[in-house]
């Protein structure tokens, strides 16, 4: 089999829900490195795309292809063991376990086969910084924290397909400007897909931003461009012709 050019291809992927598509007709490109954000206004199908990017969902038809191999059909555990890991909005910590062994648990479950070193705990705590906070026990951390905290398990798990649902939800000014500063370092590494509201955030991320609407992509390309299309800021950022910026959609 010849090299894959992309790590992560989805083709043509439905998923309904009764009498909703959530997803329709969805083509997804992600390179080894590279950096993805999908915006769109509530019940756009965000979600239900990571789902079936982390195969925790299957999609009623189309394809999805991980560095040419399809797993469309595979449990999502062998996702996780090829290295596609989602971190979900909310908390999936052990709140009674300290920082350092929520981290030390979650690279537990690293499957045997994955190539390269094990990330280092002290470099880890540092990236996220949380050094200081190494004994606390997670339920004593703040929201912001926790955040961080849980981007730690998602690396600690050797990533190379990192899904995130808004990372930065609930962090401060400087919260947001670290958290995008550290996906697009880490996006040098590993393919980060992240799904997002906070439109600062995005802006900070300066990535591709693929924009679902109803289900559909209906616009790929530069922040800098999705922002300024009339179509989309009707739909979602909700300020089109005269409208008011909404922040959040
Ligand atoms: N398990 C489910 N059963 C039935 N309908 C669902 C299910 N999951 C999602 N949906 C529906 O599919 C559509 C897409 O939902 P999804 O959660 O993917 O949107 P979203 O863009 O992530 O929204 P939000 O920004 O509010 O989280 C919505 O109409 C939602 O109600």
């Amino acid at each position: 089999m010849s090299a894959a050019s992309s790590l992560l291809q989805a083709v043509k992927m439905n998923v309904s829900f009764g009498g909703i598509q959530a997803v329709k007709d969805v083509h997804l490109d992600v390179g080894f490195q590279d950096l993805l954000c999908v915006i769109g206004p509530n019940g756009a199908g965000k979600s239900t795309l990571l789902s079936l990017l982390s195969g925790t969902l299957r999609p009623s038809s189309g394809r999805l292809l991980f560095e040419g191999r399809d797993l469309t059909r595979e449990p999502p555990h062998e996702f996780a063991r090829r290295g596609v890991i989602r971190k979900f909005q909310g908390t999936n910590l052990f709140q009674w376990l300290s920082v350092r062994d929520n981290l030390i648990v979650a690279g537990q479950g690293v499957s045997a086969d994955r190539e390269g070193p094990a990330p280092d705990l002290d470099e880890m705590l540092s990236l996220i910084g949380l050094r200081h906070r190494s004994s606390d026990i997670a339920e004593c951390l703040p929201h912001g924290e926790r955040q961080w905290l849980e981007i730690g398990m998602a690396l600690m798990c050797r990533p190379r397909l990192l899904l995130l649902d808004e990372p930065a939800a609930g962090m401060s000014v400087e919260g947001v400007r670290r958290m995008a500063d550290l996906l697009r370092r880490l996006s040098r590494d590993m393919a980060v897909v992240v799904i997002e509201h906070d439109i600062d955030f995005v802006r900070q991320l300066r990535c591709r931003t693929m924009v679902l609407h109803q289900g559909e992509v209906i616009r790929q390309g530069s922040f800098v461009t999705i922002e300024k299309d009339e179509e989309v800021r009707h739909i979602y950022l909700g300020r089109g012709k005269g409208g008011r910026d909404a922040r959040r959609a």
